[in-house]
């Protein structure tokens, strides 16, 4: 009799409880609503007022999500039959770090703070020369960065953007780590870095990501070694170590984190179609809104969500000429109503940004597809899952085959050297991302863990750039130097690991989805576009957002529940034959340890002249310190 009634008592119960979550949805969406907004308000107009407006919003979201999480302990939840309610209680008890608003309102208020700090002084960042005239890091930076072949003039630009981003938020950083370890604490965690790492549900994910690392190394290796010599060629042996690491600054990148900017330096085969499609968009007169449409078309031809009226009418798709400042890293972002989703970008017209157009793309399609679960479900099934939906598209995007249809391309030759120089142009944004991907958190772990002490922020953070990234220094570093705070996800707090479990699994899915539409070329050529079997595919694993395990999200694509390099390797094959010959009788590994000449621990002033630079002048720019 007691058991029937324990049994009636607990239906009872969830049904409460199922009710309960519903209104607690519901309110969540309405909060989360008006957060995002004063959100989007300061990220386009930075000004104190909206600073304030945003800072009161995280506060109401937070406490929300506190008082939230204080009630669902009033349900035995954990004793639940229904394992669905059991996941809705257990993702509504973890507040992340406003648990530290429960402990010390003032301490939760200062850690916000220090975020918004940190954000906006890396989206106000510039380098100036004497006659004043300042190039911000989008498009100015970006443009030098991508298409300079002077030395010297990148590395001022190089030094420049360090000087005006990171060594300014050093302090405001280790702050940040201390209070976010609080609340990561009171949040049940050992430190920000376990909290993080919770969102993967996987017991030995470290161990995941160091073998998937391993698998993929040879790839980076070769690539590496064949990049070295076609630089070394351009700019001169004398300018790199004898380590045989890359000057950091040469790679057509602020970050060294994707080299395709430096394709016509390495190309493999020169006299072949262009792959680089910037010029043609240029001379089509190609605006960012017909980027955005290009990649909106590619989702509603595999059957997909259309951005709606609303996307067009609020999102910022350009850098504003009138003279606000804004962040112009490109986001894009949920209004959790169902109906107002947004990406904020200062599209330039060019290739890349054509990649990040269908990456920021692919992540509202998540949010468009999702958009009918409970609120607490409105993520990816684990955050790698998100950041792999557009780079899943832009990989049959950028096929030359694809190109040609969409007019970027002229003609498309498929001749033995053709496929290489594609796969080299893939490769450099793929292949040369892994390792960055890599050990952005690698480092950000070991802070919040303890084991980076603050003293050698920047020598822990070179020791990892210079053994996993093969690149070093172009000049002098020291503890005044802060460059992981030049790179935007650390001033603002976004974790980075999910780009490095995306980059695996975006072949995964690519794999799979060109199998499910019967594209049966070489894995590198298929282009799943139109195909509306391999879209609802890929729909409806998008559409149970974090509802279920990643592992039964992944299999539903895939068939398999397991993170796998397979995909990856087959696709680059032909170009690891070719680069595994050319880099015939080389030497394709580097020293672990960076070219000391470079690395000082003591603090020197930032004006020391570059180790190996000729002049400081160029283009009129002069840096200043
Ligand atoms: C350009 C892109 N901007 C991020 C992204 O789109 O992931 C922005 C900023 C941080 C999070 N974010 C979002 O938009 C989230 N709201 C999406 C979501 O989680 O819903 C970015 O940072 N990228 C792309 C390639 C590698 C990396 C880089 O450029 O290093
Ligand atoms: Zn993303």
């Amino acid at each position: 009799f007691l058991q029937l009634a324990t049994a009636h008592e607990i239906k009872s119960e969830q049904g409460r409880a199922a009710q309960w979550l519903r209104d607690a949805n519901d309110r969540a969406g309405r909060v989360y609503y008006n957060l995002q907004v004063a959100r989007w308000v300061y990220a386009t107009n930075i000004t104190k007022f909206n600073g304030e407006r945003q800072h009161n919003a995280s506060i109401m979201s937070a406490e929300f999500d506190r008082e939230a999480a204080e009630n669902a302990t009033s349900f035995a939840w954990e004793n639940f039959t229904d394992s669905d309610l059991r996941r809705q209680f257990r993702k509504i008890s973890d507040v992340g770090s406003a648990a530290l608003l429960r402990k010390d309102k003032a301490k939760y208020e200062r850690l916000i703070s220090l975020v918004t700090k940190m954000e906006t002084t890396y989206s106000e960042g510039q380098v100036c020369d004497k006659k004043g005239t300042c190039l911000d890091l989008e498009p100015g930076l970006t443009r030098l960065m991508a298409t300079s072949r002077n030395y010297s003039e990148l590395l001022d630009a190089w030094k420049g953007w360090r000087d005006a981003t990171g060594r300014k938020i050093r302090d405001d950083y280790k702050e940040f780590v201390s209070l976010s370890n609080e609340a990561a604490v009171e949040n049940g965690y050992r430190d920000t870095g376990d909290y993080w790492r919770s969102w993967y549900d996987t017991a030995d994910f470290r161990d995941q990501l160091e073998q998937l690392y391993e698998e993929m190394k040879p790839l980076y290796l070769n690539l590496h070694a064949y990049v070295k010599n076609k630089l070394k060629a351009k700019y001169g042996e004398s300018l790199f170590p004898p380590s045989g690491h890359i000057p950091a600054h040469l790679l057509g990148n602020m970050w060294a984190q994707s080299w395709n900017n430096i394709f016509d330096i390495v190309e493999p085969f020169a006299g072949k179609p262009s792959v680089d499609v910037t010029p043609k968009m240029k001379e089509l007169n190609y605006t960012p809104r017909r980027m955005f449409n290009i990649s909106d078309e590619f989702f509603t031809s595999l059957g997909l969500e259309a951005m709606p009226q609303e996307f067009w009418d609020h999102s910022m798709l350009e850098k504003p000429t009138d003279g606000r400042k804004v962040v112009c890293h490109a986001s894009a972002w949920d209004f959790y109503n169902k109906k107002d989703f947004r990406i904020k970008q200062c599209t330039d017209i060019t290739m890349d940004d054509l990649i990040t157009v269908h990456h920021e793309m692919g992540h509202v399609e998540y949010y468009l597809q999702y958009k009918e679960q409970p609120v607490v479900y409105r993520r990816g099934a684990n955050p790698g899952f998100h950041e792999a939906v557009g780079d899943v598209l832009a990989l049959s995007v950028s096929t030359p085959t694809h190109l040609k249809e969409i007019g970027l391309l002229d003609n498309v030759t498929n001749d033995n050297e053709s496929v290489i120089n594609y796969l080299m142009s893939i490769a450099l944004d793929k292949i040369a991302f892994i390792p960055f991907g890599y050990l952005m958190d690698q480092w950000r772990w070991g802070v919040f863990n303890g084991s980076i002490k603050f003293e050698e922020y920047n020598k822990e953070w070179w020791k990892l750039r210079c053994k996993y990234q093969g690149v070093s220094p172009p000049i002098h570093r020291n503890e005044s130097d802060f460059d992981p705070g030049a790179k935007y996800h650390i001033p603002a707090n976004t974790p980075y690991i999910r780009y490095f479990v995306s980059y695996v699994l975006q072949f995964q899915f690519h794999e799979a989805l060109c199998n499910t539409a019967n594209q049966t070329g070489p894995l590198h050529m298929c282009d799943i576009y139109r195909s509306t079997e391999a879209g609802a595919k890929l729909g409806n694993m998008l559409k149970l957002g974090s509802s279920k395990p990643w592992p039964e999200a992944l299999e539903k694509v895939t068939g398999t529940r397991n993170m796998s390099a397979n995909a990856i390797l087959l696709y680059f094959k032909p170009l690891i034959d070719w680069l595994k010959v050319q880099n015939q009788g080389q030497t394709i590994t580097w020293s672990e340890e960076c070219p000391i000449e470079y690395y000082t621990t003591t603090s020197v002033p930032s004006t020391a002249k570059p180790a190996n630079s000729t002049g400081r002048l160029h283009n009129g720019f002069f840096i200043v310190a």
